[in-house]
């Protein structure tokens, strides 16, 4: 009889071989939604010179002092720059350069005053600016380090790259991004039920559609898919298709073939790589016959076959494993509360993870299962955007509890949520 572990202890089992993978350069175009590898610190301070927020005139503040609208004061316009342009030289006090939005505060000005509230002036065929108000020194520069100063720690390891993360990487010049490699995930669906995507329907048998789920839930992850297709139900091929899958990738997931029936060869599997094996029941709902080994220090996750307890199985256990390779700190699924909208009375023996819909509405997290329940279900998969998590030993949940959810969709990673 397989003795069933708690959840937690199951991951934490997982964990404990978990390593950080290694290090690439990819270039900046190529660098979005993947980890970061480095930490990235400013290199310079930004903006790195003083410049102006507006179109407007650089002026020395301490010229406009008496300025009102009944004494306003006329500075001369001695030239004008714009975002290529830089003022050589430094104005005098009663002196103003047309400055444009980004350009560098020209020598001598400490403040810009904003075209709108300016007048320009014609005298003797020079050009004037009429101010008619009081500008402070200071005004309307945006300063040295005002966004950034240099050797601020900007964005840690581990992060995944966002917009705004390629926005600071091209203001510091990084042309080429130090990222995490992507872990290799060997994906082995075995089962001599399962048929090609593109293979007509036969009785007794499925399109293997957990191959692909997999695949798509290990590219969320921010890992590489490698898929070894389909693999009848038999020890050798499994052997064959596993070992090889150990040679080539990171990390080793199975789906189907880990239960007790007689074409159930992935525990047959284990055995005779000498692996040791971390769990094989875990007091969970759907996915009680996920089970993780490890041979030759590689870790070998046998998901169950059904396609819910598949999914679950994948996000609960490797994607942990593949995030932390990923050089992430918080490599779980990140945890919220909800109200449950409706009753959900089954028996929960063990923990029990519900595919479920996550909404906001009047101000609260509320919480619904997004289809049948049970683990050989696909559909209700497609509107899942989160896992309910309903702790074992209870009756069931009446509507308006407020449960735990872990949320599926959020690719940064949640510090740990047991
Ligand atoms: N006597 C017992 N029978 C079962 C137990 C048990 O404890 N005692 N556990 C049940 C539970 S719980 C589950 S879950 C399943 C798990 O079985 P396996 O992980 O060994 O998976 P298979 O038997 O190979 O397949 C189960 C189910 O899923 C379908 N399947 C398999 N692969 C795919 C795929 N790639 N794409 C889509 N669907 C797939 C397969 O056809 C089966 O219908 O065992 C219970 N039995
Ligand atoms: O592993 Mo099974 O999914 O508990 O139904």
């Amino acid at each position: 009889m397989r003795k069933p572990i708690k959840v937690e202890e199951a991951i934490e089992r997982v964990m404990k071989w978990s390593y950080e993978g290694e290090k690439e350069y990819v270039s900046i175009e190529e660098s979005f939604g993947r980890a970061l590898a480095e930490d990235i610190k400013a290199t310079t301070d930004v903006p790195w010179f003083d410049r102006s927020p507006y179109d407007g005139y650089a002026i020395c503040a301490a010229a406009t002092e008496n300025a009102s609208a009944s004494t306003p004061v006329l500075l001369e316009v001695v030239g004008t720059v714009g975002a290529e342009t830089v003022w050589e030289g430094p104005i005098e006090p009663h002196q103003a350069v047309k400055i444009m939005t980004g350009a560098a505060i020209p020598d001598g000005a400490n403040a810009v005053i904003m075209v709108e509230l300016t007048q320009e002036v014609i005298k003797d065929g020079k050009t004037f600016v009429q101010i008619k108000r009081r500008v402070a020194e200071g005004e309307n520069i945006s300063r040295i380090g005002e966004d950034m100063q240099e050797g601020c720690l900007l964005v840690e390891k581990g992060t995944v790259i966002n917009p705004g993360v390629v926005a600071v990487l091209a203001t510091f010049g990084y042309y080429r991004v130090p990222v995490m490699k992507r872990p290799k995930v060997a994906i082995i669906a075995t089962g001599s039920e399962l048929l090609e995507v593109y293979e007509p329907l036969e009785k007794g048998k499925i399109r293997n559609s957990n191959a692909y789920m997999l695949k798509a839930q290990v590219r969320r992850a921010g890992g590489e898919p490698i898929v070894y297709g389909k693999v009848k139900d038999t020890f050798e091929a499994t052997f064959e298709a596993v070992t090889k899958a150990m040679q080539e990738a990171d990390i080793v997931v199975t789906t189907g073939g880990v239960s007790v029936g007689d074409f159930d060869y992935i525990p047959n599997v284990y055995e005779k790589l000498g692996a040791q094996l971390l769990f094989n029941k875990v007091g969970m709902r759907p996915g009680s016959v996920t089970s993780a080994a490890v041979a030759d220090k590689k870790v070998l996750f046998g998901l169950s076959g059904n396609p819910s307890a598949c999914y679950v199985g994948f996000e609960l256990f490797v994607r942990p494993f593949l995030k932390a390779m990923l050089g992430q700190k918080n490599c779980y699924l990140k945890k919220v509360q909800a109200i449950l909208k409706e009753d959900f009375l089954k028996t929960n023996p063990f923990t029990r993870f519900v595919r479920a819909k996550l909404s906001y509405n009047d101000g609260m997290l509320h919480v619904e299962p997004a289809g049948k329940d049970k683990s050989n279900i696909v559909s209700s998969l497609v509107q899942a955007n989160s896992l309910l998590v309903l702790p074992g030993g209870s009756r069931g949940f009446k509507a308006g509890t407020k449960v735990d959810v872990l949320l599926l969709e959020d690719e940064e990673g949640a510090p740990k949520w047991s």
